[in-house]
């Protein structure tokens, strides 16, 4: 496990683009898994730019996001739809048709999640997924529990995540309860991950999933059984980080 503990946000946002960079330079037709909420946000920021000034071309990219909310149609404001549209994809050249977002309003929740299993196999699996992560250790949507799920699935969503992610909504009451989430397979079989982390609330995940145990009530800490994981955290989010790296 490669572990940087920058100064602040912003550091963590350029290392990170630094990396999504190097990987579409060293293979245009890379296969991304992307994040959303507050924390990769400064990432997408930065690529936006280097796209801009012609540093980065993602014309042969292709994307999987992790995770949308159940119930929620594309161009509802707080979808993960409208968060990477507004943040990234309006503002890059990545094909419409190789951008992937699960659809949280399938008719056949069950069918949409093979579907979505499918398509990245048949993209060839993920190159590079990023990931941020819940203040309860939660990686996409995968929460705390006695199991985790292997494969993309409908997941009911902790207490914790919906009034944690309650600030992206008008109203508490809003959030919606469950959400399409990528598995734990499916986010291990990427061949490289970087997860990002910010803010003191992530303090604890984040020495939970540097502790040297697997445990499925921190779904991070599966993390550390990945051959090549890179961590990238500020100096608050790094706090306790255990110094059990591999
Ligand atoms: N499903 C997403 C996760 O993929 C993300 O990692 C988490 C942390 O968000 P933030 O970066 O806003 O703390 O939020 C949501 O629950």
């Amino acid at each position: 496990m490669r572990i940087y503990i920058e100064e602040h946000y912003k550091a963590v946002a350029k290392k990170a683009a630094l990396i999504v960079a190097s990987q579409i330079i060293l293979k245009p037709k890379s296969v991304l898994g992307l994040a959303t909420g507050s924390t990769p946000i400064g990432m997408y920021k930065e690529l936006v730019e280097m796209h801009k000034l012609g540093e980065i071309d993602f014309s042969e990219v292709t994307t999987f996001n992790l995770d949308e909310y159940y119930g929620l149609p594309q161009h509802h404001k707080s979808s993960y739809y409208m968060y990477m549209m507004e943040n990234f994809f309006q503002h890059v050249n990545v094909p419409e048709e190789n951008i992937h977002i699960p659809n949280g309003i399938a008719e056949n929740i069950l069918q949409e999640c093979l579907k979505y299993e499918e398509k990245i196999r048949l993209a060839g699996g993920i190159d590079l997924q990023i990931l941020g992560i819940g203040a309860n250790g939660h990686i996409g949507f995968n929460e705390p529990g006695d199991k985790l799920n292997v494969t993309t699935h409908l997941v009911g969503l902790s207490d914790k995540t919906i009034l944690d992610n309650s600030r992206f909504f008008d109203d508490y009451n809003e959030v919606p309860k469950e959400a399409l989430s990528v598995g734990i397979a499916t986010i291990m079989k990427a061949k490289k991950i970087v997860l990002l982390a910010c803010g003191e609330n992530k303090a604890e995940a984040m020495k939970e999933m540097t502790s040297g145990y697997v445990n499925t009530k921190v779904p991070a800490s599966i993390l550390q059984t990945h051959p090549d994981i890179t961590l990238i955290t500020d100096k608050e989010a790094g706090a306790c980080i255990v110094a059990s790296s591999n």
